[in-house]
C-alpha cells in the first residue's frame, strides 16, 4: 500500500487482494486444464471501441492473463467511430460462435454508442461480467448465474481475509449498477460469506456520513475521489475501497488513505480490490465454457 509514502499513521490491518486474485486463478486454471483434456478450449473474446489508451492497457492485462491461463482470446478492436450496429453485429457474432464462451465489451464505450443496449444484445450465458439484465435479475431472485466482478471479488476477499460479514452492518456507499446495487444484493443473499444486513445510502442523501460511521463494514463505491474520510468511518471497521475514477490509467481511489488511522482494517490502495475484479471474470469466463460443454 502506498500509504508508507504518506505521512499516514497506518493502524489498520491491510486486506491485500493480490492472494485472493492467485487462489481464484489457480482454481481457474486448474478448471481450464481440465476443459482441454477434454478437448475444449475455453474462449474469452474481448471487444474494444475507440482509442482509449487506458482500455487498451486493461485488454493487453487480459489477454495476457488468458494466455498464462489457457484460454484463447479473440479480440474486435473497431474505431472510435463505429456505430451501435457496427458493435452489436460483432456481439451478434460472437452469440453464434460455439467457440466462443464469453465476451466481454471494455468500458468505457465511445459517448455516442449506448452500453446498455449493447448489453442487452450480449447472450446472457457468454456475459463474463455479470452486467447482462438477465444476469442481474438472476442475482436479484438468487439464481446461479455469473456474478458482476467487483462485487464478487468484494465477497471474496473479505471470506478470504476472514472478515465476519454474516449478521454484520454493512453500508456500501454508492448506489451503481456495476457495485453498489449488485454488491448490496450479494451480500444480503443467505450464504455464510454474506447473510450482512445491509443499507446502500449515496452522495445524494445530505446526511450520509450518519450512515457510513455506523457501519461495521464500509463499502466505498462512490467513484468520487478522496470521499470517504477518517472522520466517516466508525473507529474499527473494515473499510473496503471499491469505488474508483479513472483519469487515463491514473487510479482515483474514493478512500482517502488516511482512513488506515481509524480502520480496524482496510483494502489497500493498489493491489486491493482491483486485482480480484480480473479474477472473477475469468471464473465467471471458465465457468460460462464448463456450461457450454455440460462440465459445469
Ligand atoms: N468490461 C469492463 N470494463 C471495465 C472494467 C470491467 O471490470 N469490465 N473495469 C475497469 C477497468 N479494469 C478492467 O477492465 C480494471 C482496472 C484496474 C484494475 C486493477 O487491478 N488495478 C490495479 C492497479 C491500480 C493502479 O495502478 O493505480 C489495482 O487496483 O491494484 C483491474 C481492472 C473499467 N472498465
Amino acid at each position: 500500500m502506498s500509504v508508507s509514502a504518506s505521512p499516514t499513521t497506518v493502524t489498520a490491518r491491510l486486506l491485500p487482494g493480490k492472494p485472493v486474485a492467485e487462489k481464484i486463478l489457480t482454481e481457474v486454471a486448474e478448471q481450464v486444464a481440465a476443459l482441454r483434456a477434454a478437448g475444449v478450449t475455453p474462449a474469452l473474446a474481448t471487444v474494444l471501441v475507440g482509442d482509449d489508451d487506458a482500455s487498451a492497457g486493461y485488454i493487453r492485462i487480459k489477454q495476457r492473463q488468458a494466455a498464462e491461463l489457457g484460454f484463447a482470446s479473440p479480440h474486435v478492436h473497431l474505431p472510435a467511430s463505429a456505430s451501435q450496429q457496427d458493435l452489436h453485429r460483432v456481439l451478434a457474432d460472437f452469440n453464434a460462435d460455439p467457440g466462443v464462451h464469453g465476451v466481454l465489451v471494455q468500458h468505457p464505450i465511445p459517448g455516442h454508442l449506448d452500453y446498455d443496449r449493447a448489453l442487452d444484445v450480449l447472450d446472457p450465458d457468454k456475459d463474463v461480467d455479470g452486467m447482462h439484465p438477465v444476469n442481474m435479475g438472476r442475482l436479484a431472485l438468487g439464481l446461479p448465474g455469473p456474478l458482476p466482478c467487483t462485487p464478487a471479488g468484494i465477497e471474496a476477499l473479505l471470506a478470504y481475509h476472514g472478515v465476519p460479514v454474516s449478521g454484520r452492518e454493512v453500508v456500501i456507499l454508492g448506489r451503481g449498477a456495476t457495485l453498489g446495487r449488485p454488491l448490496a444484493m450479494l451480500l444480503a443473499q443467505k450464504r455464510p460469506t454474506a447473510n450482512a444486513a445491509v443499507t446502500v445510502v449515496h452522495t445524494g442523501v445530505a446526511d450520509w456520513p450518519r450512515y457510513t460511521r455506523r457501519a461495521e463494514i464500509l463499502v466505498a463505491a462512490a467513484g468520487v475521489p478522496g470521499i470517504v474520510r477518517p472522520e466517516h468511518v466508525r473507529p474499527g471497521a473494515v473499510v473496503v475501497g471499491g469505488g474508483v475514477r479513472y483519469e487515463g490509467r491514473r487510479l482515483l481511489p474514493d478512500v482517502d488513505e488516511s482512513c488506515a488511522e481509524v480502520a480496524g482494517a482496510i483494502t489497500p490502495r493498489v493491489g486491493g480490490v482491483g486485482p480480484t475484479t480480473v479474477a472473477m471474470l475469468f471464473r465467471n469466463a471458465v465457468r460460462a465454457a464448463q456450461r457450454a460443454v455440460g462440465q459445469g
